[in-house]
């Protein structure tokens, strides 16, 4: 404080091609705002000249100064450093590569002169756990948002434990117009269209989703995994026919660091395969060039990898910044309760100590007016999808052996009490139903039981909870389509048969059938 009563201004100066990095703690939230001519960026997105510009808490990140440059901080954070070993510049090169693709594809599509490019760059970023894969691609996106040539870039989130701009547990695509920022932890790739109060995700072309219900592709979902990531491939497909704009402006992909498994996906029919899951993404985005973060024995594995090679697929390599910051489990899951809360209630409003500063600030969305409301065991269908969810295989009888789909529906069966329980504090995925995904016609609602007074309910038979679980009234490929939007059960009331649950805006839902995963969350802010 100086001594006349007013703050003192913080000031951090940067050298030309240094970043500022910082670690934002529970109790950070700072606002900073550029006080010389030159360009600063976060993230690549160029940070507006003389406005506030809010970082709220637990936020890691950095600026990065081409030419020398000084901003101004509210306050300092307890863990931040300049440093000049930053992998921008590379960024900047490889940026450069892909837009003269662009460039050369949206002659050949909108002049159809002669090119030896005929649609825009595709990329996967793969690297392992906090390598920086999606600081990579929101880097690499920003650039591409930032050139004035109008792209329409699609930015393909397969990380569903740090999902592109939806909740944990989906994967999805979506397709930006204007520099991502980073004001906060939830959504990295930007805010999805549920930040304007609706129900309907699928309203908005912007974000496009879809379930998988769990937090990275395992060998138990594997089969679940493909189907979701051809189902995206299909529609960005059918995107880029009808839009030559989508086609040069290429696709930027992020991964799950479990990509980084070589074993994973492998079937038994096929021991000898790697990295399926790379493979299978590879085929179904119709990928060109994958970027590995670091890993040296990752690159050279995928650069050997016959499929690969057999589809000129580039590989290449770049260093991984010394910026990333390793988060550890609980932080990961502070970042997960964070994005389902801001899909609920919209993003965070500005902290008290941001609000009142003087001087221009950048503007913010509204937050959501969520609903909470009641629902009955019999109108809300609750599915869940994959061989994981079926009765075990030794409960089958003696000599029989399974033949079921692997990504099959099975009813969940509120009145088995493990089921309740299980259900209590789960986010469900709504999927739209259409007349043909019937099997058979609609079961009328069960009468109203009577309550019984508590202790003397007939247990359960378990043949009878089986027998429910199987009853499932719709095609097995609605399953897997994408996503109309999310709501979490949040009570249970066994004796009214009903669920309380939190949708993230008043009104009808879109759909009564919703798919269950293994994604829970309470709200704890
Ligand atoms: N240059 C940098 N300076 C400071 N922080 C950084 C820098 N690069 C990345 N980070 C931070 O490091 C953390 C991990 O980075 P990021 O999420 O990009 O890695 P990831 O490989 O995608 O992680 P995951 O394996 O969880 O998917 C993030 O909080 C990110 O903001």
């Amino acid at each position: 404080m100086a001594e006349d009563g007013r703050k003192e201004q913080i000031i951090v100066d940067l050298e030309a091609g240094s970043e500022w990095r910082f670690e934002l703690e529970a109790d950070e939230n700072i606002a900073l705002r550029i006080l010389s001519p030159d360009p600063v960026f976060i993230n690549s997105e160029e940070l507006p000249p003389a406005t506030w510009y809010p970082i709220h808490r637990y936020t890691k990140g950095s600026l990065y100064a081409p030419t020398a440059a000084r901003l101004e901080v509210t306050s300092l954070p307890a863990s931040q450093y300049t440093s000049t070993s930053t992998i921008q510049p590379q960024l900047l090169n490889l940026h450069l590569a892909l837009e003269r693709n662009r460039i050369l594809a949206k002659r050949y599509l909108f002049n159809k002169g002669s090119s030896e490019v005929v649609r825009g760059p595709r990329v996967m970023v793969v690297g392992p756990p906090s390598s920086g894969k999606t600081t990579v691609v929101k880097n690499l996106v920003n650039l591409a948002l930032s050139t004035g040539m109008g792209w329409t870039i699609g930015v393909a989130g397969l990380d569903p434990s740090s999902p592109s701009n939806l909740i944990p547990g989906t994967v999805s695509i979506a397709t930006p117009s204007h520099p991502i920022p980073t004001h906060h932890l939830a959504h990295p790739f930007g805010s999805p269209p549920t930040s304007i109060p609706s129900n309907m995700l699928s309203a908005d072309v912007a974000t496009v989703g879809w379930w998988l219900g769990g937090l990275e592709p395992t060998n138990k979902n594997a089969e679940v995994w493909k189907v979701l990531i051809e189902n995206m491939g299909s529609e960005w497909k059918n995107k880029c026919e009808k839009d030559k704009m989508a086609l040069a402006s290429g696709l930027i992909v992020d991964t799950s660091s479990a990509f980084t498994n070589p074993l994973l996906g492998t079937k038994k029919d096929d021991p000898k395969a790697r990295y399926s899951l790379v493979d299978q993404a590879v085929d179904a985005l119709d990928i060109d060039t994958i970027l590995v973060i670091g890993h040296e024995k990752l690159h050279i594995d995928l650069s050997r990898l016959p499929s690969l090679q057999s589809r000129a697929v580039n590989v290449i390599r770049i260093p991984k910044s010394g910026g990333v910051v390793d988060l550890d489990d609980a932080q990961k899951e502070l970042v997960q309760s964070f994005q389902i809360r801001t899909y609920f209630y919209g993003e965070p409003i500005l902290p008290k100590e941001i609000s009142g500063l003087m001087g221009k600030m950048v503007g913010f969305d509204g937050s959501l007016n969520p609903y909470s409301f009641q629902i009955g065991w019999d109108t809300l269908v609750v599915l869940r999808v994959g061989e994981e969810n079926s009765a075990p295989s030794s409960a089958l009888p003696l000599g029989s052996s399974r033949t079921l789909s692997p990504t099959r529906l099975t009813r969940v069966d509120p009145s088995g009490p493990a089921h309740v329980v299980r259900l209590l504090n789960t986010v469900l995925a709504i999927v739209d139903i259409k007349p043909e995904d019937r099997l058979k016609p609609e079961k009328a609602p069960k009468e109203e039981v009577k309550a019984e007074p508590e202790g003397e309910a007939e247990p359960v038979k378990e043949e009878e909870e089986e027998e429910d679980m199987e009853e499932v009234p719709f095609r097995e490929e609605i399953g897997k389509r994408e996503v109309l939007g999310f709501i979490v059960i949040t009570a249970i009331d066994a004796q009214k048969k009903k669920y309380t649950v939190l949708s993230p805006s008043p009104g009808k839902l879109p759909s009564t059938v919703a798919i269950a995963g293994f994604v829970e969350w309470v709200d704890s802010a």
